[in-house]
């Protein structure tokens, strides 16, 4: 490939945090979790042309409220030329489709995806291993992005165990409201002593997220999505909100309640996967 070919779209899937348990506080600030990670099969498009100096530049779709240098994408790409001495720059494209803030992970996904495209376009060699160190210093949930596999996740989200799990369909809603995820964790209400289990004790209990409690409390848009949600399936928020998600057994009753939406909510329907389409795109290569 030349350097100043035009790449094919790259995926930046969005998440789910399947189950999301608080275990406590460490002494930095940051929490213990324990939560399930997968994929849906919608989210953010990114492309990537490669230059030969190292200018890194972002167009978006969107109007974003980041001032480009604190964007996941421009940090992931200088974290990149900066750790493998990359004299290669880019111009970069995002499709954003994911809600900001909204505990799908878009931001991280985005970082996730540039750090594993341009490491393949710059060919600058770097392991998986290595690359998801490089995005833990981005965010908490960037490895889960790269490594590219469903996984259990503890620590603070950064010790994954690869799951295999049931491919269920989705209605995701993202209510109108911009939860800090900062402020959820620092919020004195926050339940932090869930204990910590097995996995395999997890998975055959009831799955619950331990920051949904608070944030419908606090957020009405969130407490009536999730109230209208949950008349059709088993519905939760993910990660620290704002977005609340349904599970279905297959795709025809997932856009049967989909249709049924008040036109007042916004969200999407997605089909849960256990490896990222971002696996599927590197492949290609
Ligand atoms: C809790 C999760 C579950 O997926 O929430 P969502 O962001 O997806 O909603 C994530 O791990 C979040 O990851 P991410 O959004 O990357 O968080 P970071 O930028 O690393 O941290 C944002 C802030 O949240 C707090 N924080 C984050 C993660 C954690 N395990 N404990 C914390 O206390 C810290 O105060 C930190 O300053
Ligand atoms: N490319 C990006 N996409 C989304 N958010 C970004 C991006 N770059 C920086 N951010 C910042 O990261 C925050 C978290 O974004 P996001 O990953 O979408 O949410 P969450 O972690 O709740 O799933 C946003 O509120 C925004 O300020």
């Amino acid at each position: 490939m030349s350097d100043t070919s035009v790449s094919l779209a790259w995926p930046a899937p969005a998440k789910l945090n399947l189950f999301l348990h608080v275990n406590g506080r460490r002494v930095d600030g940051y929490h213990e979790l324990q939560t399930l990670f997968q994929f849906v099969d919608f989210g953010d498009w990114l492309d990537f042309k490669v230059l030969d100096k190292a200018d890194i530049t972002l167009r978006s779709n969107i109007t974003m409220d980041v001032a480009p240098a604190d964007n996941l994408i421009v940090k992931a790409a200088k974290a990149l030329q900066q750790a493998s001495n990359c004299a290669k720059g880019a111009e970069i494209w995002l499709d954003k489709q994911l809600p900001m803030g909204g505990g799908l992970g878009g931001g991280s996904s985005d970082a996730a995806t540039t750090l594993v495209a341009l490491n393949a376009l710059w060919q600058c060699g770097l392991s998986v291993d290595e690359l998801a160190a490089l995005g833990l210093k981005l965010g908490a949930d960037v490895p889960v992005f790269i490594r590219g596999q469903a996984a259990f996740a503890e620590g603070v989200g950064e010790k994954l165990q690869p799951v295999d799990l049931d491919e269920h369909w989705y209605v995701v809603i993202a209510p109108d409201a911009h939860v800090s995820t900062a402020e959820v964790f620092q919020h004195p209400d926050l339940p932090r002593d869930t204990p910590k289990l097995q996995l395999c004790d997890l998975l055959s209990s009831e799955w619950k997220n331990d920051c949904q409690k608070l944030v419908t409390e606090q957020f009405s848009q969130v407490a009536n999505a999730l109230a209208w949600l949950i008349e059709y399936a088993p519905s939760r928020m993910t990660g620290t909100g704002a977005c609340v998600f349904g599970q279905f057994d297959n795709e025809q009753q997932a856009r049967s309640c989909f249709k049924q939406m008040p036109s007042t909510l916004r969200g999407f329907v997605a089909q849960g996967v256990n490896r990222s389409p971002l696996m599927s795109r590197l492949s290609e290569l």
